[in-house]
């Protein structure tokens, strides 16, 4: 990094650590969970720069100065804004709101306001970490006002905004008592990227009807085909850009841990059947779809429970939040009537464990399992499924995925399912379960081809070169 600042800045709500404060006082930095920061942290392999963010803690600014040679530029929030920014406008409108109304939006013009002041902060954040011309690259949901206000304090700068979240309908985006302006705050951005087309469309409709703009009309492409918002002043450049995972590490870090993976075959009581989730606790991964449809077959007597281990790996999120909450009461309702119904004392079917897993840990997790189950009722992309197709360079186990991933539009390989019908669900896990190796094998040689094909660096690479291109194309017509 230059004395006068970064050539390249990450902005994103969470920084890529998180505080640990042990009870006898000591302070322990980790890596913090979630995909975003799983996906982001490869890209600074190859880049030097710096990251605005969140360290998930209440009070003033605290970080350690680098992480893994990244400059961390830590923004404070108080308690009150947490609430209100992270748990409330964030979490509790924007989140429901963009996956589906699974939950009911909640609309609060207070959390709106601290959701301005916050977004603000970031964008005075990044204004001083960023060098002369540097590229910006703005993250998700919880920063959409960020692009504009730091156009306004920096015109110098490219600017880049990703979308980890699905991009909703017009009728549903619309709801927004503040659509105007959540879209005025995007399109400061040189270059608005979302995983699928899809997300792209629904933007370009929404800027034509809401904001009364012109925009191109040809679909946009994968990684290409880029549309265009034509703006007072500049072209906002929208495409698609589905994020992946550093593949060939996660194949080489799960090569390593097939012994371990084996011990923990052994310690499940060496059952004929591994299933596995992996998830974060939220109710749009479908985690009580699974548990549904494990005991219709358990009731059907179409999977032996005796025969047959159900493994959920779920991390803590946003526990504060009511219907995080509820989500987790409900499940670990049925974990219970499950295990209850169909287990005996020494041999529960489900095994379920609510705290984050050693990263080593889960990719034995991932090696021991036969199926693993990723059935969200709506997710941006779910970077689990690309984890497991991509430990599985042995061709063993398969995936059983949901289509309202976004995930599934590349996995076309995997045992895909609507989660919304139970009878699939069923069916799909069995088809899974059961299947001949063959069948099972090459639809995994195919998953593990295309994730290590379609790799984070491409996501990255792409995303970076069109926002040069778009940066570019409008530093000339200015
Ligand atoms: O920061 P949290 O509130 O603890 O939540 C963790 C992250 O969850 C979301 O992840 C999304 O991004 C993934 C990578 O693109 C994608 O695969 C997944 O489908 C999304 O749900 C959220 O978007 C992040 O901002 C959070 O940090
Ligand atoms: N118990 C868990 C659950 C998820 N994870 C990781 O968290 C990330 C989840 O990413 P994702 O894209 O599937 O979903 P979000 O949680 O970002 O919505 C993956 O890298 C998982 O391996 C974990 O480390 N431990």
């Amino acid at each position: 990094m230059s004395r006068t600042g970064a050539e390249f800045v990450v902005v994103a709500n969470r920084l890529p650590v998180d505080k640990r404060v042990h009870p006898d006082g000591t302070v322990e930095w980790k890596r913090a969970p979630g995909g975003l920061v799983t996906a982001m942290t490869p890209t600074f392999a190859t880049r030097e720069g710096a990251w605005v963010g969140w360290s998930g803690g209440a009070g003033p600014a605290d970080a350690p100065d680098t992480v893994d040679g990244i400059d961390i530029h830590a923004v404070p929030l108080s308690a009150d804004e947490i609430v209100d920014y992270y748990e409330g406008f964030a979490n509790s409108t924007l989140w429901p709101l963009y996956h589906d109304l699974l939950v009911e939006p909640v609309f609060r013009h207070d959390w709106w306001d601290t959701y301005v002041s916050v977004n603000r902060r970031f964008a005075e954040a990044a204004a001083a970490a960023a060098a002369s011309g540097a590229t910006v690259w703005v993250h998700d949901y919880q920063l959409q006002l960020v692009p504009t206000m730091l156009r306004d304090l920096r015109p110098d700068l490219r600017i880049g905004f990703f979308l980890h979240i699905p991009f909703p309908s017009y009728e549903l985006f619309t709801r927004l008592p503040w659509r105007r302006e959540l879209l005025d705050g995007l399109l400061g951005a040189d270059l608005v990227g979302f995983h699928l087309p899809g997300g792209a469309e629904n933007f370009m409709t929404l800027v034509r009807r809401v904001c009364g703009l012109e925009t191109s009309r040809d679909p946009v492409g994968v990684r290409d085909g880029l549309g265009t918002v034509r703006t007072a002043s500049r072209t906002v450049r929208v495409g698609s850009f589905p994020i992946s995972i550093n593949a060939a590490d996660v194949a080489a870090q799960a090569a390593a841990q097939t012994g371990r993976a084996a011990e923990i075959r052994a310690e499940l009581g060496d059952p004929r059947t591994i299933l596995l989730g992996v998830d974060r606790l939220d109710y749009t991964k479908g985690i009580d779809v699974r548990l549904g449809g494990l005991e219709g077959l358990f009731a059907a007597g179409r999977l032996d429970p005796a025969e047959t281990v159900f493994v959920q790996l779920a991390s803590p999120s946003r526990e504060q939040v009511d219907s995080y909450i509820a989500v987790r009461n409900r499940i670990e309702q049925t974990v219970s009537h499950i295990n209850g119904t169909y287990g005996t004392t020494t041999s529960p079917p489900v095994r379920y464990l609510l705290r984050p897993v050693p990263r080593n840990e889960l990719l034995a997790y991932f090696m021991a399992a036969d199926v693993v189950l990723v059935t969200p009722l709506r997710d941006g992309m779910n970077l689990v499924a690309k984890e497991y197709a991509a430990c599985r360079a042995d061709h063993g186990g398969a995936l059983v995925l949901s289509e309202f991933t976004g995930a599934a539009a590349e996995l076309t390989d995997a045992y895909l399912l609507n989660p919304y019908d139970e009878r699939d669900v069923m069916d799909v896990i069995e088809a899974a379960v059961t299947d001949d190796d063959d069948a099972r094998r090459s639809r995994m040689a195919a998953l593990h081809r295309q994730v290590l094909d379609f790799d984070v660096d491409l996501w990255a690479t792409s995303f970076l070169q069109s926002l040069a291109g778009a940066g570019a194309a409008n530093e000339e017509t200015a």
